[in-house]
């Protein structure tokens, strides 16, 4: 095999980034000799990076326990009772029940049909919006604030979770068909792409369920082992950003193919600070 001597500088920002992100050294050895990259080379280039000050290695993330977690199995916000249906401690995460009314769900999707687009993401090189590839659904967001039925919904997340409305990215409604799915990733930003100015990083991630899927399409954690089944009206909350500014990378989700029938959700993206 070739071996190669310069280490092109999109590898030393994959690295960083990678590192950043939780990923052991040793995966990411293992991932450049799969590129060709000589194995000494690689662990030397590691190494140096590492002692470099300038990355900020993730280590041991430390779990704080949100307020959600303290109040009962029954949440009452001022216009809902919420029934608690699990909680998992590492990762964060915690599932709810009857997080929207059936009405909310139908007029929610009845409202964002018409407006979705093939969903895109920033290519973080160019800056240029792509299609995504590992993200079939199709998407639209709304501004905060965009009507009455939003509003309502922000205002019962900001009570739930404790974030001010103002955190939070307006909300983004994902429709998948058949096959459609959302290859695992992490909700919050590389740390070169968090912007102070817009709140920060994204720390927290409210997902809620508009309709019954008939199978495949549940959102699964796969570091942690566990598997959310699409339910109308209910949510799952997992945080992935604590008070240190430190990041889960146990947090890793996707949403794996729907195999019959659709799958409709809302997302709300939660940030450290106000974003607005
Ligand atoms: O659709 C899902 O189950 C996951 C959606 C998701 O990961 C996201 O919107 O960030
Ligand atoms: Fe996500």
């Amino acid at each position: 095999m070739e071996k190669t001597k310069q280490i092109p500088k999109e590898l030393v920002n994959w690295i960083v980034q990678t590192l950043e992100s939780g990923t052991s050294p040793e995966a990411i050895v293992d991932a450049m000799i799969r590129k060709g990259y000589d194995q000494r080379l690689s662990y030397t280039m590691l190494f140096q990076l590492i002692r470099n000050e300038s990355i900020k290695m993730t280590g041991t993330y430390v779990y704080e326990t949100p307020e959600i977690f303290k109040r009962g199995n029954k949440i009452h916000t001022s216009d809902c009772e919420i029934n608690v249906l699990s909680k998992v401690e590492n990762p964060v995460i915690i599932h709810l029940e009857h997080a929207l009314s059936n009405d909310e769900c139908d007029e929610l999707i009845k409202m964002s049909e018409d407006r979705l687009e093939p969903s895109t993401v920033i290519d973080p090189k160019t800056g240029e919006v792509k299609l995504a590839t590992g993200r079939t659904s199709y998407g639209m967001s709304y501004h905060l604030h965009e009507n009455p039925l939003v509003t309502k919904i922000e205002k019962r997340i900001a009570e739930l979770t404790n974030f001010p409305i103002k955190n939070g990215e307006g909300l983004q409604i994902l429709n998948y068909k058949i096959g459609h799915e959302y290859k695992a990733h992490f909700d919050y930003f590389p740390s070169n792409k968090v912007d102070p100015n817009r709140g920060g990083q994204r720390v927290a991630t409210f997902l809620m369920y508009l309709n019954d899927v008939e199978a495949g399409g549940e959102t699964v954690f796969p570091k942690a082992g566990i598997s959310i089944v699409p339910k109308k009206g209910s949510a799952v909350y997992f945080q992935y950003g604590n008070s240190q500014g430190q990041v889960d990378p146990m947090s890793l989700h996707s949403s794996i193919p729907v195999i019959k029938g659709e799958k409709w959700v809302a997302t709300k993206w939660i940030r450290q600070g106000n974003i607005y």
